[in-house]
């Protein structure tokens, strides 16, 4: 059975008088990659704070490993490494120097941080690039020397906030194998507000909205949810709108232009090759058909609406 490493019980926080975060609670399994995926304002980076013990809960509770953070804040912390939006680095320093500092500050033996440089350099494809200044790396390389320092004192999981943005799509490519690969042998939590890298890198998802934990389940499941349930077409010799709702399965027509309608279907199987088998027996000239997923916004809204979050 797969063993979950942190857990978060009933996680609230207030600023002042608004809360930023209502009554979550999830698990996170001890290996692979986990994706926060939230809006603006979501409180996504509310809660990434929490978990890093950065920001101290009104309520609630997370334990890391069995170390409760509020409880045994050090110990808890020594589990996790965590690369803010932000990333902490020194311009000045070369990677080499860099990542000494980052030892020093997790405590590792003196006689051991040069093998736990070589190590994190090595996991994140910088080995070449120890004696550069990291004001003279491009920004997918900075973004790897953040990484290599959240990894450098082996954590049982590692936190990113936002770890590809800002990058270019080369660098968004190699950031996420790298992702990918250092939760083989550990767990990683990411939160984005992008529904396509959840879905590059996760293999499970939790969706906070206004607060709330909306969804909680793999990414499969996730996929699945947002099926298409409706198409585009586009013909040269359309029939009357009405006539679309005789085909069965099409629950709603509706008139784009002359010649564009948009049929909405409840779940179905091979809907797209009824409407062209119908289109050529009928004669309507079918030229163009296609199919529409829900948009981001639609799925916070769907899922913001659902009664229960699901776990
Ligand atoms: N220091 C603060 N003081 C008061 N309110 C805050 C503070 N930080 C965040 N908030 C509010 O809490 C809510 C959640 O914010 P949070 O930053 O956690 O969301 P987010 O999902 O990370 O959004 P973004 O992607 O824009 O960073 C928002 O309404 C925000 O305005």
């Amino acid at each position: 059975m797969k063993r979950s490493i942190v857990s978060i019980e009933n996680l609230s926080h207030r600023y002042s008088k608004d809360w930023a975060i209502r009554d979550i609670s999830f698990e996170i399994l001890e290996v692979g990659v986990l994706g926060l995926l939230g809006s603006n304002g979501a409180g996504k980076s509310t809660t990434m704070n929490i978990l890093c013990g950065v920001l101290s809960q009104t309520a609630g509770k997370v334990t890391i490993d069995g170390a409760d953070l509020r409880l045994e804040p050090e110990l808890a912390k020594r589990k996790l490494g965590f690369l803010p939006q932000n990333a902490p680095l020194h311009l000045d320093l070369t990677v080499d120097e860099y990542l000494i500092y980052c030892a020093y500050l997790r405590d590792i033996p003196k006689g051991k941080i040069s093998y736990a440089v070589d190590q994190a350099k090595e996991k994140c494809g910088i080995s070449h690039f120890g004696k550069r200044l990291i004001n003279n790396l491009s920004g997918g390389y900075r973004q790897r020397v953040g990484i290599a320092q959240a990894i450098i004192h082996h954590p049982k999981l590692v936190v990113l906030d936002e770890p590809t943005n800002g990058l270019d799509p080369n660098q968004i490519l190699e950031v996420r194998k790298l992702i990918k690969e250092i939760a083989e042998e550990r767990s990683v939590i990411f939160s984005t507000h992008m529904l396509s890298e959840v879905q590059a890198t996760c293999r499970d998802i939790k969706m906070i909205e206004n607060g709330r934990l909306v969804f909680a389940d793999t990414m499969e499941a996730f996929n699945n949810y947002i099926l298409p349930d409706s198409m585009l077409i586009t013909m040269n010799n359309p029939p009357e709108v009405s006539s679309f709702l005789e085909i069965g399965g099409i629950t709603d027509a509706q008139v784009i232009s002359d010649k564009t309608f948009r049929l909405r279907f409840s779940a179905s199987d091979a809907i797209s090759q009824k409407i062209i088998e119908i289109s050529v027996a009928r004669g309507w000239e079918l030229s163009e058909i296609a199919l529409e997923r829900s948009s981001l916004d639609e799925i916070f809204a769907q899922l913001s609406n659902r009664p229960q979050p699901r776990r």
